[in-house]
């Protein structure tokens, strides 16, 4: 397979006020979300003057990949298009069929699998190469790297930098508490091949997270960020009500690390930084919360790996145990219906 440029697929964030509804709207379409629930996570935008940081974090992730690429001889042409908001993949696809690529590697800021993290950027390119029409190049994307040592190891040296900022003497009650986004209880069912991947694989990198950063400690994978109608079952439980639990048992401190994801998002910095944050604090919890890949150069180079990978060997580089392949069976996380939503 010749491979002719590399694109950095994301989920996308508005960058003014102005930007906020529509693209809430394009998150949400046909999801059934409650509009009361998309005032509400407006407010979260708002806080931050409507200004998601996913984007400049996107900026940033390719400016650090064309540095490694040029630094290993990989001689691609980098493009960067998202599901939500500008610079939209359909736009970016045209752009690179107009350039002359006919077959890209796709790296998505997503390490897991599951609906919302995989299938649906393999649904957004094919949306897109069909908008773009014949000629649109051919987007491969590449594997879930859940467990590649460059972004396990990120996240563990987070987790120990974390720590180090709470009290030592109060160690022995110190817990690790790993987060994700949570998703509707069908989506999780039916993620991956045969179901549940979502979760086992957040399983394995807090298994492996904690095993590097802390392994004396006790540690837990939790939920945040629930969306949709308040009828559907989601993940549980929810960071807010974990921290009350762990202080019921006398738990004293806590470090929050958000595996689910891979750069400080609104999610992260609205949801755990001030939300969470504030639910420790009334509960008298010390709180710490460690940072994610970003542009760690340990999780840089792991895209130009992955990259490598594809061009020569195929042969994964995996901490962990559970399965992994480069291309995603057909069958692999079908949409669960959406009660409540516009089908
Ligand atoms: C698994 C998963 C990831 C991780 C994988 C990945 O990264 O892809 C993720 C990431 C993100 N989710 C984000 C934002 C939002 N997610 C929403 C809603 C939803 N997320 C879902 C799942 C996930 N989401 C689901 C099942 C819904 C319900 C609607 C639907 O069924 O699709 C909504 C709607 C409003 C609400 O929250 O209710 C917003 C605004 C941002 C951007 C943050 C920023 O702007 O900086 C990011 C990176
Ligand atoms: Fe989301």
């Amino acid at each position: 397979m010749v491979y002719d440029a590399f694109v950095l697929l994301s989920f996308g964030g508005p960058e003014k006020p102005d930007d906020v509804m529509p693209f809430l709207r394009n998150v949400v379409r046909g999801r059934g979300v409650p509009d009361e629930r998309l005032a509400e996570v407006r407010e979260h935008y708002m806080h931050f003057g409507g200004v998601s940081p996913i984007n400049q974090q996107c900026r940033d992730l390719l400016a650090a990949v064309d540095t490694e690429f040029a630094a290993h001889g990989i001689g691609l042409p980098t493009y960067w298009g998202n599901r939500n908001w500008h610079p939209m993949l359909a736009d970016i696809v045209a752009r690179m069929r107009d350039d002359g690529v006919e077959h890209a590697l796709g790296f998505a800021t997503s390490a897991y699998g599951g609906y919302s993290s995989c299938r649906q950027y393999w649904e957004d390119i094919a949306a897109a190469r069909k908008h773009v029409g014949p000629k649109a190049p051919v987007i491969s994307k590449l594997r879930q790297f859940h467990d590649h040592p460059g972004f396990v190891e990120p996240h563990a040296e987070a987790v120990r930098a974390a720590l180090a900022t709470l009290d030592p003497a109060r160690r022995g009650t110190t817990r690790i508490v790993f987060t994700a986004h949570s998703v509707p209880i069908g989506m999780a069912r039916n993620a991956g091949p045969t179901g549940g991947r979502y979760t086992a694989q957040l399983e394995e990198t807090a298994r492996l997270v904690h095993e590097r950063a802390a392994g004396d400690l006790g540690y837990d994978l939790v939920w945040q960020s629930r969306s949709g109608p308040p009828q559907v079952p989601w993940l549980e439980p929810d960071v807010n009500d974990h921290l009350a639990a762990l202080a019921e048992k006398g738990i004293t401190d806590v470090v929050v690390s958000p595996i689910g994801f891979v750069s400080d998002h609104l999610e992260v910095i609205w949801d755990l930084d001030n939300e969470a944050k504030d639910t420790a604090s009334r509960l008298g919890l010390g709180y710490a919360r460690a940072a994610t890949p970003g542009v760690h150069p340990k999780f840089v180079s792991m895209v130009r790996e992955l990259v490598e990978e594809r061009l020569h060997d195929h042969r994964h580089t995996t901490l962990g145990t559970l399965p992994t392949w480069d291309v995603c069976p057909a069958n692999c996380c079908p949409p669960a219906k959406r009660p409540g939503a516009v089908q």
